[in-house]
């Protein structure tokens, strides 16, 4: 018997998808437990949203080996059968209707008596601060209120997994982060599931426990949002987690987790490798970010440089700089190092410098 308390509250495994000849999703599995929040990242067409319409039940898979929610085979459930809900970007609120009705909306159609399902939707309008707002109609509300009818709505019909496509991508900036916080606390406070979707690795990164990174329909690396920032382990993820410099190299030796690599003309600097199946000969990158490269003592391990060009942007310089082993760009919060042509030369901590496969970019 399967233990209840360890059972993930979603899983999807080999779920294969195509529209016509394009395949959107191959054989992608994934798991969530009770009250995590789950993010599927990826850029416009790597198959998030079809990923979310097959756990939802809006869209039938070309095929897949076990699809459960709540450890229950959904696999030939319909849509609106499943413990899940789906939040969308463009609210889908209905106009017509005050803000009450529209929360109370989906418990009225299960049957909810109506005093019931005012008191319910009042207490999920409080959950996001809205009870207050509760006899408005949705015209009368901005873009963030709207969400969190949404949110609201979603919510009162305690799905067992509440599915977010890209909602806050509507919003504004400021508002945008705003709602971040508003929806991790939601997620605290409900203990429910979320699987949420996004393009924004800074997104992922500020709300979850854990990211699934897609790429062309398949999971290109996942793990805690750490993992996936400061280990990438190939090209296409540490260019999705925004590192500015990867240089080509071969590694020279490896312990258990250090490595050396000779670079292009022929420095040789250690990192930190991102994958246990790498050997010595390996062509491999070495990934760093701007920011953490900074001014080392002449001798000291890293590379010299010839500064290029600097742009003043207010909090920060950044700047290009000439090494043997190509172009770096660098990023200084101090005010710009190197008032002269020549930087000193140019240092990182070895657990900043990442070392993965050069192959399968
Ligand atoms: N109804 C459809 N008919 C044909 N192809 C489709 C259809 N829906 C999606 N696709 C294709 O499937 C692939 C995955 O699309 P999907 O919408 O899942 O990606 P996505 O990551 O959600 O993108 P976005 O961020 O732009 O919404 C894309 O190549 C897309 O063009």
């Amino acid at each position: 018997m399967t233990d209840p308390t360890t059972e993930p509250m979603l899983e999807v495994t080999d779920v294969v998808h195509k529209y016509g000849t394009v395949t959107a999703l191959s054989n992608v599995s994934l798991s969530a437990q009770k009250g995590e929040f789950l993010t599927i990242l990826g850029s416009s067409g790597s198959g998030k949203t079809t990923m979310l319409r097959v756990i939802s039940g809006l869209e039938t898979p070309y095929s897949v080996k076990r699809l459960r929610i709540g450890g229950e085979d959904v696999t030939d459930v319909p849509a609106a059968k499943r413990r899940c809900t789906t939040v969308f970007q463009n609210y889908a609120l209905f106009p017509h209707m005050s803000v009450l009705e529209n929360v109370a909306y989906g418990l009225r159609i299960r049957k909810v008596n109506a005093t019931d399902a005012a008191a319910q939707a009042r207490r999920a309008l409080a959950m996001v601060q809205l009870e207050a707002k509760a006899d408005r109609s949705i015209r009368q509300l901005s873009g963030g209120e709207r969400q969190r009818v949404a949110l609201a709505r979603a919510v009162v019909t305690r799905p067992l997994v509440l599915l977010l496509d890209e909602p806050l991508g509507a919003l504004d900036e400021r508002l945008r982060q705003d709602m971040q916080l508003e929806l991790m606390e939601l997620q605290r406070k409900l203990d429910m599931t979320f699987v949420y979707i996004t393009h924004s690795q800074e997104e992922a990164l500020t709300m979850s426990d854990r990211v699934v990174l897609m790429r062309h329909g398949k999971i290109e690396q996942s793990g805690r949002p750490l993992d996936l920032f400061d280990r990438p382990q190939t090209r296409f993820a540490a260019d999705f987690m925004g590192y500015e410099n990867i240089l080509p190299g071969r590694l020279i030796e490896r312990d258990a987790t250090l490595g050396l690599v000779e670079l292009a003309g022929g420095t040789r600097v250690r990192g930190t490798l991102t994958n246990a199946a790498l050997q010595t000969g390996d062509a491999v990158n070495l990934a760093l970010r701007a920011e953490r490269i900074g001014a080392v003592a002449a001798g000291a391990e890293g590379l010299d440089g010839t500064l290029s060009s600097k742009v003043y942007r207010g909090k920060y310089t950044d700047m290009l700089v000439e090494t043997p082993a190509g172009q770096l760009r660098l990023r200084s919060w101090h005010g710009a190092p190197g008032e002269t042509e020549t930087l000193h030369r140019l240092g990182w901590k070895v657990e900043d410098a990442v070392i993965f496969a050069a192959d399968g970019t």
